[in-house]
């Protein structure tokens, strides 16, 4: 498979995902960060002449891709107070079937984050290689950010979890030292076993509770994000769910469908040129 075909596929799931939830009389759009978000917007483009819209990125890397496509940027501290995203488009790193992701691969995870759960839908888009069953199969690590000052106590208190190597991610001239976010904060790229699935738990696949060695994706999500000195993980699970949907029914939002940060679809480019979509009900 050459990379010629993985853009293929990110470009396919791109234009199935935007003309499934891109409204051209949206308020408000996300646009997340990485490789495949480029293809979203190439997409919104070609569909929306509307300078109304406001796209809000979730990093440096995604306002340089909305303002080099001629669309307006707006930040995510600059949103009234209330107002919900109408749609927020990204990518990630592995998708399980109950639809939690890992994302982070791009050291956006905390911007990400926010803007997926500021959204009335949150709608991922990947390509075939992402399409697992369960995270940490093909994925290797878990994606923290850290304050720097506490890199290495949390490195140490990873290790108590069960991690077998937690790296400390540098730039790409590693020379050059420890990678910055856009927060100015460190990432720790965190190896653990391959997650359960909170189905997984109930048939008996494991505790799924760090005790005999097997984590479930919202437990270990909840005891990394409890650990001082981080800002966030990048499992994006059913973990602020409850919130999230607060949020949106304090607006008075009637179509609010997500579930926080789990997306409500993912679009996974296919080898063969097709796009599956995964829902909460399956794939089709
Ligand atoms: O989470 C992210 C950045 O932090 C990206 O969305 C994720 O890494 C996917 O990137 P790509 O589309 O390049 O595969």
């Amino acid at each position: 498979m050459t990379d010629t075909n993985v853009e293929a596929a990110k470009r396919a799931a791109g234009q199935q995902a935007v003309a499934d939830h891109f409204d051209p009389s949206a308020s408000y759009v996300g646009i997340g960060s990485g490789t495949t978000i480029v293809y979203v917007v190439e997409a919104i483009k070609e569909r929306s002449t509307n300078p109304a819209i406001r796209f809000v990125p979730t990093g440096y890397q995604s306002r340089q891709v909305i303002i080099n496509a001629g669309l307006t940027p707006v930040s995510f501290d600059a949103l009234p107070s209330g107002i919900l995203l109408d749609v927020a488009f990204d990518g990630a790193d592995e998708v399980d079937t109950e639809l939690n992701c890992i994302k982070g691969g791009g050291a956006c995870l905390f911007q990400e984050k926010l803007v997926a759960e500021r959204a009335k839908k949150f709608v991922c888009v990947a390509d075939y290689r992402k399409r697992q069953d369960r995270l940490l199969t093909n994925w290797p690590t878990i994606p923290i950010e850290v304050a720097p000052l506490a890199q290495i106590k949390v490195q140490d208190a990873l290790r108590v979890l069960g991690s077998t190597d937690p790296r400390l991610r540098t730039t790409l001239l590693e020379k050059s030292g420890p990678l910055k976010t856009d927060q100015d904060f460190y990432i720790i790229d965190a190896k653990f076993p391959t997650l359960l699935t909170r189905k997984d738990v109930k048939d008996g696949k494991g505790k799924g509770d760090g005790s005999d060695g097997t984590w479930e994706v919202n437990t270990i999500a909840k005891a990394i994000k409890g650990l001082t000195g981080v800002l966030e993980v990048g499992i994006f699970s059913g973990l602020d769910g409850d919130a999230a949907q607060a949020l949106r029914a304090e607006s008075g939002e009637k179509d609010a469908v997500s579930g926080g940060q789990v997306p409500v679809a993912v679009y996974f480019g296919m080898q063969d040129g097709s796009v599956v979509v995964r829902t909460k009900d399956g794939e089709h």
